[in-house]
């Protein structure tokens, strides 16, 4: 099937929904448009292949949607895409609707799924990273990290003015299972007084021994940003545990939760899935496959997909270095 002209390309979004996922299937949408082939919508994620739901999709399908987030195409995680019998029903879904290649908008484990779909099918994809965590090799920014950022900077400000008229020590979950970009990015950017990731051995002494050197120089509130996949037991066990060390702390954790999800994409995501969109679908046309789409020093780059699946973005010790200088 890898030869074959591609006349009509299916696009789908899975996993995590992520704010910009809407402004990359406009892409994708209006950049078969330009190309002159069709494109078909297919909804919640691997589930509408599986269940044949789809619907084609021109230009004036996906207007008035780059400005919000979500997914119009819905997502989900797919049980039945996991085993081969599901797999079987989606290609025959795909050729009966003469799919002739795939758009996977997602995470590293759309991409996995996508990936075993090629080998079993021979069904060209190329993927395209959505998903506010960051965490996939091969592109620098992945769709709705931004603007994941920002909701949880905008969070801890206002968290950080009710800490301050309280003389408070507030424990800020954000999300992030198995990464510590969204949390060490925005730890910084809020000012707080120490980042706990799963990239990096914490303990509980040292967030303690940070917490007092700041309140010695005269600190009266703090905010600590601690990523979901943290080593140590979670948000309400460490803050347990530094209220065992510290029963004089007023302690309060806040869990952003799923807010980080949603609302409309920042500029930058806008623009990165504008630009990954389209560039999926040109490299679709110029038979390439088993690929995703990424951002690399602001150009296109093409990874191979076991590359962005399998390989991980090292988290920056000179961001770790500025976290630290700065909470001093
Ligand atoms: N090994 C696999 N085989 C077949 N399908 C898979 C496999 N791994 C993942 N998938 C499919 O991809 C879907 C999405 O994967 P997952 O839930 O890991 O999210 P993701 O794409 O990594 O996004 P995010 O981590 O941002 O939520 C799964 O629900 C499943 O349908
Ligand atoms: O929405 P769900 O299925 O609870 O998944 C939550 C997970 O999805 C993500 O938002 C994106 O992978 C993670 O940061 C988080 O751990
Ligand atoms: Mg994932």
């Amino acid at each position: 099937m890898t030869k074959t002209t591609i006349k009509k390309i299916g696009v789908l979004t899975s996993g995590g929904d992520a704010p910009g996922m809407n402004a990359a299937l406009r892409a994708v949408v209006r950049a078969c448009k330009y190309y002159e082939i069709a494109s078909i919508g297919i909804m919640h994620g691997y589930e509408g292949l599986i269940h044949d739901d789809m619907i084609e999709l021109g230009p004036r399908d996906v207007k008035n949607i780059i400005n919000q987030g979500g997914t119009f195409l819905k997502t989900a995680r797919s049980e039945e895409f996991r085993t081969k019998e599901g797999r079987q029903k989606a290609y025959e879904n795909l050729k009966k609707n003469d799919i002739d290649a795939l758009v996977v908008i997602g995470g590293d484990g759309s991409f996995t799924g996508a990936n075993i779909f090629h080998q079993e099918f021979d069904v060209p994809f190329i993927g395209v990273p959505g998903t506010i965590d960051n965490d996939i090799f091969g592109t620098d920014y992945t769709i709705g990290y931004d603007t994941a950022l920002n909701t949880v900077i905008e969070a801890v400000d206002k968290l950080r003015d009710t800490a301050t008229s309280h003389n408070r020590v507030f424990f800020v979950e954000v999300m992030g299972r198995d990464a510590g970009f969204i949390a060490l990015n925005s730890g910084i950017a809020s000012g707080a007084q120490d980042i706990l990731i799963p990239e990096q051995k914490d303990s509980v002494e040292d967030l303690c021994n940070s917490l007092e050197r700041s309140e010695e120089t005269g600190k009266k509130s703090s905010i600590v940003v601690i990523a979901e996949g943290e080593q140590l037991g979670g948000v309400y066990e460490i803050a347990k545990q530094v209220q065992a060390r510290h029963p004089e702390y007023d302690i309060r954790v806040t869990v952003l939760g799923h807010i980080q999800r949603g609302g409309s994409p920042t500029c930058q995501d806008r623009v990165l899935a504008s630009r990954l969109g389209i560039a999926a679908v040109e490299g679709l046309l110029d038979h390439k496959t088993n690929l995703m789409a990424g951002i690399r020093s602001n150009k296109v780059v093409f990874t191979p997909i076991d590359e962005a699946i399998k390989k991980h973005n090292e988290i920056d010790e000179e961001l770790i270095k500025v976290a630290n200088i700065l909470s001093i």
